[in-house]
């Protein structure tokens, strides 16, 4: 079984990095995972806190995108080890996230972005859905807490 999330008011949306659960992490809070993850893109802790204190998850991704400030040179390595910790964190926060996230049992999580095929798995499935995989890791670790 397979259960696909992408829009925070659809089921499963609380999944989705813009869903309104926020982390602490390195000293501050992010109101949402994708504010952390679009903020570590970037070394300028001006242009870092701009995406920190945006509005809403949609402003700071755009944020996130601009090139007028550089992206970090070691991005590319990084970034998966950053939503690692972002999600990680997010189910730590949020107890009664970790038992959604525990009851979806062994079923496949998706992301289904259709424009995003490293995080979701695009339009048209073959996308590498790495946003799923990084959830299905920490459900299984919450799983090896929970027993002990
Ligand atoms: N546009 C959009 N809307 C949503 O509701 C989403 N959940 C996403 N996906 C997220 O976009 C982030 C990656 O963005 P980059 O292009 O790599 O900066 C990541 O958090 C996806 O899960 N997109």
């Amino acid at each position: 079984m397979a259960i696909a999330f992408y829009s925070v008011a659809e089921p499963f949306g609380e999944f989705s990095n813009f869903a309104p659960y926020g982390v602490e992490l390195d000293g501050r809070w992010y109101p949402t995972v994708e504010h952390y993850f679009q903020a570590m893109k970037f070394r300028d802790a001006g242009h870092a806190e701009a995406i920190r204190r945006a509005a809403n998850p949609k402003l700071a991704k755009q944020l996130g995108h601009s090139r007028r400030i550089p992206l970090r040179d070691d991005w590319e390595a990084a970034k998966v080890e950053v939503m690692r910790t972002a999600v990680r964190k997010k189910f730590a926060t949020h107890p009664a996230l970790a038992a959604l996230l525990l009851g979806t049992g062994d079923a496949e999580l998706i992301e289904a972005a259709p424009s995003d095929y490293f995080w979701g798995c695009g339009q048209h499935g073959g996308g590498q859905n790495w946003l799923g995989r990084i959830l299905m890791e920490v459900r299984a670790e919450l799983r090896s807490q929970a027993e002990g």
